[in-house]
């Protein structure tokens, strides 16, 4: 019967570097949504460039392991791994007679990544043996090979031939794997020799991820094919999503940077944006994704010339005039962040600001407008900027995410805080070294960047927006990323506007 989150056991030996093994297997099956267990068949002394030493510890412990775990818990699906030697294999298949448990893959594992023996020489005959107990064996080429007694094939119609042979010969379904196989393609197929004709084999093709970080992979796969099957009770849905995701786990491994020789997959790759941030952490990512576009800022001519007063008048008049009317419309964006709001502390930190909006853009009108006014007076048109950045933040608006809304409308806060905040930084040190011209045009305007009141509005925006972020979905958690990004590439826009358009 399918279950929601099966209990699946791993009987395989251990890799203290924790990329194959039981520790593969346990990472495999949480991956796949299942509660993993494992019973250690052997220890060994490994790393991703090789094995440097196996310790068999007596079957007799393993089969206290093996009893322990099933005496007290149903469990769901098998998966068997490393048995190192014939006495292991035979407390293995003892305990499986008795116990039968509904899933059971088996790895037969022989040869590591490294070269390095896992199986002694002597238990093969032992190993095939227990084939037949399995629901499913997952054996790579080399050791396709060996359970039939033929060379490694080389091809992969010749390995599919392979499979069913030995499909037919143990009576239980074969995983194919083209791991071993070169070319860009890596398919994998489940063939069952006692299928009807036609239906014999399954294949689901793969692309290869060029890549040396292929330490575990088979025992990752067949640790998430048994969970996936307990979900499903379907072989070839169970080996699309793992597929999929193993060729994800693949594609990531260069983030982990586990040691120097064949390193480990990312087994939780797909689930890094579901991971619990710290506090400050999304808004902290989110600051991080825009350095480039913020570096842009900084190195805008009208940014340095209203540091130095040599802006043209009208160049600030432009940038005034705009200000006003973007916060207007900004106004209406922080009402409806309000309206969203999940608690009545940000309800009523947006609605707030939402009326400072309102009441500095009066302020812009009553003196700061009449005392720059625009060469052709006109001071209620919308730039091409102003309403490209306003029509996104009515985009944010309409989405009804609370998240990606304080996420769009913070960079105006954050960007113009820490712009402003360098502005004036620079203002005072030129006035403290006396070399600040007293009738620099713009000092009171730099003045006003120094409102504490605006300083922690903005420290409480970021506070609610990183909330936001951290309690979101990781689908609502990249529009969130997206929403900033964008918003911040407007705020670089809005700054550089007056030189293109005044
Ligand atoms: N470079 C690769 N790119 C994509 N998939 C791979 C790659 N190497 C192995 N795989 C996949 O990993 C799984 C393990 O395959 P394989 O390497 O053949 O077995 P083993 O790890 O037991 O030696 C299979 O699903 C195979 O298709
Ligand atoms: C303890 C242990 N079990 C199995 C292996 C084999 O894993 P490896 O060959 O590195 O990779 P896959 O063949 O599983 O992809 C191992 N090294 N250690």
């Amino acid at each position: 019967m399918a279950r929601r989150i099966p209990r699946v056991l791993s009987i395989a030996g251990s890799d203290p570097s924790g990329g194959a093994g039981i520790q593969a297997d346990l990472k495999s099956i949480a991956a796949m949504g299942g509660y993993g267990m494992a019973a250690i068949t052997a220890l060994t002394a490994q790393n991703t460039r090789g094995v440097t030493g196996v310790h068999t510890p007596p079957p007799e412990f393993l089969t206290a392991q093996l009893d322990a775990v099933s005496s007290d818990i149903e469990l769901d699906a098998v998966k068997i791994g490393m048995l190192s030697d014939a006495q292991v294999i035979g407390a293995v298949g003892e305990w499986l007679d008795r116990v039968r448990p509904g899933v059971v893959v088996l790895d037969p594992v022989m040869v590591a990544t490294s070269g390095d023996r896992l199986l002694a020489d002597d238990a093969a005959a032992a190993l095939r043996g227990l084939l037949a107990k399995a629901d499913l064996v997952t054996p790579n080429l080399p050791e396709l090979g060996v359970l039939l007694d033929e060379p490694t094939a080389e091809t992969w119609q010749d390995a599919l031939a392979q499979g069913e042979r030995l499909s037919e010969l143990i009576g239980a379904v074969v995983l194919v794997k083209g791991g071993h196989l070169g070319g860009p393609e890596c398919p994998d197929a489940l063939v069952d020799a006692s299928a009807p004709k036609g239906k014999r084999i399954v294949e689901v093709p793969g692309t290869r991820v060029d890549t040396r970080n292929s330490h575990g992979t088979g025992c990752s796969l067949s640790s998430a094919l048994a969970t996936m099957q307990a979900r499903t009770g379907d072989w070839a849905a169970s080996l699309r999503v793992v597929k999929e995701w193993l060729l994800g786990a693949l594609a990531a491994s260069d983030e982990l940077e586990v040691g120097g020789g064949h390193g480990p997959v990312h087994h939780f790759h797909h689930a890094e944006e579901t991971v619990p941030l710290a506090e400050g952490e999304f808004a902290a990512r989110m600051w991080d994704a825009t350095a480039k576009v913020r570096a842009e800022i900084d190195a805008l001519p009208f940014v340095a010339q209203l540091d130095a007063g040599s802006l043209p008048e009208a160049q600030f008049a432009y940038y005034l005039a705009q200000d006003a009317q973007y916060l207007n419309g900004f106004s209406r964006a922080l009402a409806r962040a309000s309206a969203l709001a999940p608690t009545e502390e940000e309800q009523t930190f947006w609605a707030n600001s939402a009326q400072v909006c309102l009441e500095v853009e009066a302020e812009l009108h009553r003196s700061w407008l009449s005392r720059h006014p625009l060469p052709s007076g006109e001071t209620s048109v919308k730039g091409p900027v102003t309403k490209a950045y306003l029509d996104h933040l009515i985009a944010a608006s309409a989405v009804g995410s609370y998240a990606v809304l304080a996420a769009a409308v913070l960079p105006c806060y954050w960007i113009y805080a820490v712009v402003g905040e360098d502005l004036h930084r620079r203002h005072i040190q030129r006035a403290e070294a006396g070399t600040a011209s007293i009738e620099h045009p713009y000092g009171a305007w730099i003045e006003t960047y120094a409102d504490e009141g605006f300083a922690e509005a903005t420290r409480r925006a970021i506070g609610f927006a990183d909330r936001a972020g951290r309690d979101a979905s990781a689908s609502e958690r990249s529009a969130m990323m997206e929403a900033f990004r964008q918003s911040t590439v407007y705020e670089r826009d809005f700054f550089d506007a007056p030189s293109k358009f005044a």
